[in-house]
């Protein structure tokens, strides 16, 4: 990533588009704090993550590419154990544990093991891992990857419900469907370098498309 200066506001939701290798999961790795800059700083409501990594756990979500998820636990050991992780216990552990399974619909399956889950199911459980302890920035990596049409939908309505409680939420797709139907700004990354950051109006997609394939096949600079 070179000169990679991003700002999202709260309630916003962005859409990261770029090609096979533009580095939308570096760039999310990056403000997850899975992964170090070498340069630079990252910060949140005001303070530097790169100083209190504390901070980044307690205010982030995150669902990388792939899920990590542990075979042999079940769904509702997973969300104890994150949140665990993050000093909930007794009652508001199980609570915040209901409130994640009815939101991706998983109550019927809290008692099957990780490893015998469908993709779209292990997908779903991870974003209920990332929104377990209600953070204040959702960061996710091809959320909709390996979810049915029917989830897809569910995952547009639950990612508006979470920006008009205040959430702000970065997530990264090749589907700019799925940006031009949830997403309020887009961000578009090419070779390291972002290319494209500005409001996505209602409509836009035509326009989205236009301004993509411009970047990805041209590697032609455009305006914002
Ligand atoms: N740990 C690493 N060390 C060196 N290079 C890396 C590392 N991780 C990623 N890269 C490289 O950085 C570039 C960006 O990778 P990244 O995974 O961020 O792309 P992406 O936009 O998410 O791609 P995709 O759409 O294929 O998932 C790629 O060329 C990749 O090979």
């Amino acid at each position: 990533m070179r000169d990679l200066s991003l700002s999202l506001e709260t309630g916003q939701i962005l859409g990261l588009l770029g090609v096979n290798g533009a580095g939308k999961s570096t760039t999310l790795s990056l403000i997850a704090g899975a992964l170090m800059p070498d340069s630079g700083t990252i910060h949140l409501q005001g303070q530097d993550f790169l100083e209190h990594p504390e901070l980044a756990r307690q205010t982030i979500g995150w669902l990388p590419e792939a899920a990590p998820l542990w075979p042999e636990l079940t769904i509702r050991e997973h969300l104890d154990a994150h949140g665990r992780l993050r000093g909930f216990s007794g009652a508001r552990l199980k609570q915040a544990g209901d409130a994640v399974l009815e939101r991706l619909e998983l109550q019927d399956l809290s008692q099957r093991l990780a490893g015998v889950l469908s993709q779209g199911q292990r997908q779903r459980l991870g974003l209920a891992c990332a929104l377990l302890h209600r953070p204040a920035l959702l960061v996710l990596d091809e959320p909709a990857n390996a979810l049915d049409p029917v989830q897809v939908v569910a995952l547009r309505k639950l990612l508006r419900e979470l920006a008009a409680e205040g959430t702000a939420v970065i997530l990264s797709t090749h589907q700019l469907t799925e940006v031009t139907a949830v997403c309020d700004r887009v961000a578009i990354l090419h070779e390291g370098v972002l290319r494209h950051d500005a409001p996505l109006p209602p409509d836009q997609h035509a326009a989205l498309e236009k301004t993509f394939f411009d970047i990805a096949m041209n590697g032609r600079a455009q305006a914002a």
